[in-house]
């Protein structure tokens, strides 16, 4: 899945191998991974824990030596199975999930400690400019202990981007804050990436973090790139089951495909609906899979399915719901529909993309 990079792009990691020495072995992590970033461009490696992400991002700021393969950075050849540039050579920035930010240094000398070079008026000057791109402005004199996980989440930004890197790493950087400033902070450091069009690799584990902040985002798999894409294809175009169950939400139901259609139980989806070609790959009986938001609540419905489970999330309820047959469903469904558990309720499905996959027993 993982392609060989144009030789146009800013960032191009070619098929690389790297692992850690064990004793005489040598354990490999990551296999032959590629993927590319143009200039400006933000890509996401994300993946569930061990899968290989941050011994990729390790490869890149050049703490970890390749087995093979190659990484360039705006055309420089930056590692390959013979070299690798020590990490200070490199004018790439990392922003470390726990801030790592000098105790002792108020918040203007953090963000220009790697400014030591440039005069002082010069420095001021950019540490005032960085300041008021992550609007610490008014936070200028205080230490890093009286600020909040999130504004020191920007002061390392802020630092990081200070020495105007090629490439920004960010490992994790958003795993210490709570769930909701979490993804606040993702789109917040997206605008700010952007407005000074830094090309960003973010790892993370966590889907709504890549979402809001990557253009690109490589879903890993024990230590491979399983589909590199756009989180609207990840999501709605998910190119094996494991990407599938891994993003979003969804159940897979059973279905045989006629032509280009699949019968559910819950009736016939067009499989080609809005696409130029239909190219179906799978033929007779497959498993279907259906997003929460692809079953909709509709009182009006002869269909009917269980209420089983209900979870709150404000602005909807997540139902699960149980099909005659005894198979599951999920369902978004606004709030103000509260039903309990037990009731029947009407749905019917409306998916843009029905998705299939060889049925699994
Ligand atoms: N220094 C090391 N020496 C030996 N093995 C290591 C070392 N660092 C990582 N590993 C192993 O490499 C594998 C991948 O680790 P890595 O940290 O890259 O995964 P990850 O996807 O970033 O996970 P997490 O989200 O938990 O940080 C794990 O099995 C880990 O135990």
């Amino acid at each position: 899945m993982s392609a060989i990079p144009p030789p146009s792009a800013h960032l191009q990691v070619e098929t690389i191998r790297v692992g850690y020495q064990l004793g005489a072995h040598m354990h490999e992590i990551v296999h032959s991974l590629s993927f590319a970033l143009q200039r400006g461009e933000i890509g996401c490696l994300l993946g569930q824990s061990g899968c290989g992400k941050t011994t990729v991002l390790r490869a890149i700021a050049g703490f970890e030596s390749l087995i093979a393969g190659r990484i360039a950075l705006g055309g420089k050849e930056l590692s390959n199975a013979q070299h690798t540039t020590v990490p200070e050579a490199r004018h790439v920035g990392v922003v470390f999930q726990d801030y790592a930010l000098f105790p002792h240094l108020s918040v203007s000398d953090n963000i220009g400690f790697g400014l030591r070079k440039l005069g002082a008026s010069e420095r001021n000057v950019r540490i005032k400019k960085l300041l008021e791109l992550v609007g610490l402005q008014a936070q200028e004199k205080k230490f890093p202990h009286e600020l909040s996980g999130g504004q020191q989440q920007r002061v390392a930004l802020a630092r990081a981007l200070a020495p105007q890197p090629d490439l920004l790493l960010l490992d994790e950087p958003f795993s210490n804050l709570d769930v909701d400033l979490r993804e606040r902070l993702a789109s917040e450091v997206r605008d700010i990436l952007k407005e000074v069009g830094t090309t960003a690799v973010l790892v993370t584990h966590d889907q709504h973090e890549a979402f809001a902040i990557a253009d690109q985002i490589g879903v890993m798999q024990n230590g491979v790139i399983v589909q590199w894409d756009q989180a609207y294809n990840l999501y709605h175009r998910p190119a094996s089951r494991f990407v599938a169950d891994f993003i979003g939400q969804g159940v897979f139901v059973s279905g045989t495909v006629n032509q280009h259609d699949v019968a559910i139980e819950l009736g016939t989806l067009p499989l080609c609906q809005g696409l130029p070609v239909c190219d179906v790959d799978e033929q007779g009986e497959v498993d279907v899979l259906l997003r929460a938001d692809d079953v909709i609540h509709d009182d009006s419905s002869p269909l009917k399915a269980e209420v089983v489970r209900k979870a709150f999330r404000g602005a909807e309820f997540l139902y699960t719901l149980k099909l005659p047959s005894g198979q599951q469903l999920l369902a978004l469904v606004p709030s103000h529909h509260d039903h309990a558990l037990g009731e029947h309720i009407g749905i019917r499905v409306e998916a843009d993309h029905v998705v299939t996959f060889p049925r699994q027993d």
